[in-house]
């Protein structure tokens, strides 16, 4: 286990920049442009400083998941995706993923600091007809660390990727500090080559402190809402937020400088597009049509899978996110953790169908009210009365009777 200084050591060699500034320019880019900018001095500034080594910690960690899910997504073979209990698809890019987020958090963070709650769990690797897989998954995580070069000659046993998926068992709860993975959220669109984010959020204290997603195939351009496409098509998005601090987007490959993003600043709901689930049968695409009827929205709305949506709204792409799952679906906190600092501190703000916070401090689920919505703070009351007017609506229409 390493001492605080080796492990600044590290963080220094993983990002080459960092080395005088105490600021969001040192994430993994020197020349910072024009653009980055401070802005909030003071208690912002000191705390934000308190995250600083977690933020640039768990950039390090989401982007080597992320180089494991573009090698697997590459080549996707069907042997390499199975379905879990709740008939939800699992790859080994998942568990991959999970593997080396787990593996360099607990061998980067000070010794007895580190709990984890994520998505994914060993048990059916551990099972007989698991063993493939689990010698598939332990291939792509050594590779992977071979292929950063930053961690010597490290190799990984079967036993060692085991235990750390299983390291993200923890229970969570009100207090503490917990480190928050989804290793691929959006696993549907993983498999069809479509959009992904590799979601690591740190909650302390029940509160969402700093987030990290890594979206692989996310345009660094702007999507337009009128689905006109970009002459950049340059791929692969990293998006930074700590409590106090702002969000930054960087593009994977370290080929372009960090800036920081801004939801939008629309406030006319009529020139808002929306982005919402690509699968319908994660959000009801019905009462999310409705709601932007009520809205006057013309726009379509922006389909995209994962929290993805969460970094696009962050920079502006989307002036809304709707989110509302089919009875019986319940949130869980790596959904969301991460996506939640990256739009709030961008300046939007996130809530339930009641207009209340999310509160992670609940344990692995969410406890909230019919659906999730974010927005600029202009447009939070005209969003949320449209939301529960929809919802009353739909449920006259589901009973047969007139919502007046
Ligand atoms: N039946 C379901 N309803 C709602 N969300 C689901 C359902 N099944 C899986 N999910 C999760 O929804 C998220 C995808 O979000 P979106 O619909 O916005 O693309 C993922 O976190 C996905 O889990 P996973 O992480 O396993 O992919
Ligand atoms: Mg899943
Ligand atoms: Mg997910
Ligand atoms: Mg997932």
């Amino acid at each position: 286990m390493q001492a605080l200084g080796a492990r600044r050591a590290f963080l220094r060699s993983s990002f080459p920049c960092s080395r005088s500034s105490s600021s969001w320019k040192a994430l993994g880019n020197c020349r910072a442009p024009s653009i980055v900018r401070l802005g909030r001095r003071g208690v912002g500034a000191i705390r934000s400083m308190a995250y600083e080594d977690d933020v640039r910690l768990a950039i390090k960690a989401v982007s080597l998941a992320s180089r494991l899910c573009q090698a697997v997504q590459r080549k996707l073979v069907a042997n390499e995706t199975q379905a879990k209990a709740d008939q939800s698809p699992v790859t080994v890019a998942d568990y991959g993923s999970q593997a080396l987020v787990s593996w360099v958090l607990e061998r980067e963070l000070p010794p007895g600091t580190f709990h984890l709650i994520a998505e994914e769990d060993s048990e059916d690797l551990r099972a007989e007809d698991g063993s493939e897989m689990l010698k598939r998954i332990t291939q792509l995580v050594n590779e992977t660390i071979a292929a950063d070069g930053s961690f010597g000659s490290t190799v990984l046993s079967e036993d060692d990727v085991l235990t750390a998926i299983s390291r993200g068992d923890s229970p969570g709860g009100p207090s503490g500090r917990y480190w928050v993975l989804d290793p691929i959220d959006g696993t549907r669109g993983f498999v069809r080559g479509d959009q992904y984010a590799v979601a690591l959020g740190l909650l302390d204290n029940g509160e969402v402190v700093a987030g990290v997603l890594g979206c692989p195939n996310l345009p660094l351009a702007s999507i337009a809402a009128n689905g006109a496409a970009s002459d950049d098509k340059a791929v692969g998005c990293v998006f930074a937020a700590s409590r106090g601090a702002g969000t930054v987007m960087q593009s994977m490959d370290g080929s372009r400088e960090a800036q920081r993003v801004y939801v939008s600043s629309v406030d006319d709901s009529k020139l808002a597009a929306f982005c919402e689930s690509f699968e319908a049968a994660h959000s009801k695409q019905g009462l999310t049509a409705n709601i932007a009827r009520i809205l006057g929205v013309s726009a379509p709305p922006i389909r995209i899978d994962s929290q993805a949506k969460y970094g696009a709204m962050a920079r502006g792409d989307a002036v809304i996110y709707l989110r509302f799952p089919h009875a019986g679906y319940r949130e869980k906190i790596w959904d969301h953790a991460a996506g939640l600092i990256v739009i709030t501190e961008a300046g939007g703000e996130v809530f339930d169908a009641a207009g209340k916070p999310l509160d992670f401090s609940m344990g692995r689920f969410l406890d909230l009210e019919k659906g999730i919505i974010a927005t600029n703070p202009s447009l939070r009351s005209a969003v949320l009365a449209a939301v529960q007017t929809a919802i009353k609506e739909e449920e006259s229409a589901l009973k047969g009777v007139s919502p007046l």
